[in-house]
């Protein structure tokens, strides 16, 4: 069985493909991918079993690359849900050395921005494509440059730690979900949540009348998200996802009369949701 992350090692989605891989206690290999958007391809094409892709984060919400390239590019289901919690540490070379650029993946940096103003303020950011590739780019650079990255990534690249949990809220989580072309019957625990994508007319109420087939039937909808249909400027398509704890029958009915009111409808599936954490 394979596994793709968005890499180098020592990212995040790392660590959580680790914890994922002992959840499932199978023989995963884990494979590195530059970007989130080639290990959901790798996925898409065949080369891989499965993607563990970040989704949501509970400070700076959504990771758009993963909902865009679910909704536009492939046609894939969520196995599971990982609930990571994120602890982002500030590493550098040398502890003592002023600290004039600050390097790591956007997500992080938006993450931390309350924090680097306050301590860093005249600092310069720089986004790179994760926080373990930040932390080898200042593992390779000369001194004063820091990146936000995990503890793993700190003890693979040599860095020293400067600061640690610096993000601005405390508790922050980072959704990641496992994405395969068809899902393992065998479930290693009842689904919890379902993910739907899709996208209706502009009329006037339409949102109102496929909302309304959730809540006339007490289906617990856990989050709506909108982005670009591409389709056009001020068209939309819409992420939902739905509590599934209600009788089989009701959620088929609910699902079943939303999808006449889309001009289409894609569901990712039921899954379960584990949580972990690195510390
Ligand atoms: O760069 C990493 O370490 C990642 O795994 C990516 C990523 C993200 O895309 O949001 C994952 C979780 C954290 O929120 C920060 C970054």
């Amino acid at each position: 069985m394979k596994l793709a992350f968005l890499g180098p090692r020592g990212t995040n989605s790392e660590e959580a493909a680790i914890c994922m891989k002992n959840i499932y206690k199978t023989d995963m290999e884990l494979i590195a991918y530059n970007t989130i958007y080639d290990a959901i391809w790798a996925v898409a094409k065949g080369n891989v079993d499965y993607c563990l892709v970040p989704v949501e984060n509970s400070i700076e919400g959504s990771i758009r690359i993963t909902l865009d390239t679910l909704a536009h590019d492939v046609d894939l289901k969520i196995e599971a849900e990982l609930v990571w919690s994120v602890h982002n540490q500030l590493l550098a070379k040398d502890t003592d050395v002023p600290i004039h650029t600050i390097i790591s993946h956007a997500q992080p940096l938006a993450q931390c921005r309350e924090y680097l103003k306050t301590h860093y303020p005249n600092a310069k950011t720089e986004a790179v494509a994760s926080t373990a590739r930040a932390a080898e780019k200042v593992s390779q650079l000369g001194d004063g440059y820091a990146a936000i990255a995990t503890k793993s990534a700190g003890t693979l690249y040599n860095l020293k730690l400067v600061d640690s949990d610096i993000q601005d809220v405390e508790d922050n989580f980072t959704r990641f979900i496992l994405l395969t072309k068809k899902v393992n019957e065998k479930r290693l625990s009842t689904p919890q949540n379902i993910m739907l994508i899709c996208q209706i007319d502009g009329r006037a109420g339409s949102l109102y009348e496929l909302l309304g087939d959730f809540a006339k039937r007490k289906v617990n909808m856990t989050r709506i998200e909108s982005r670009p249909a591409r389709t056009g400027l001020g068209e939309y398509i819409f992420f939902i996802e739905i509590d599934i704890d209600v009788e089989a029958q009701i959620l088929e009915e609910a699902i079943s009369s939303a999808t006449k009111k889309c001009f289409w409808l894609k569901n990712l599936g039921a899954f379960p949701v584990f949580r972990g954490n690195a510390n």
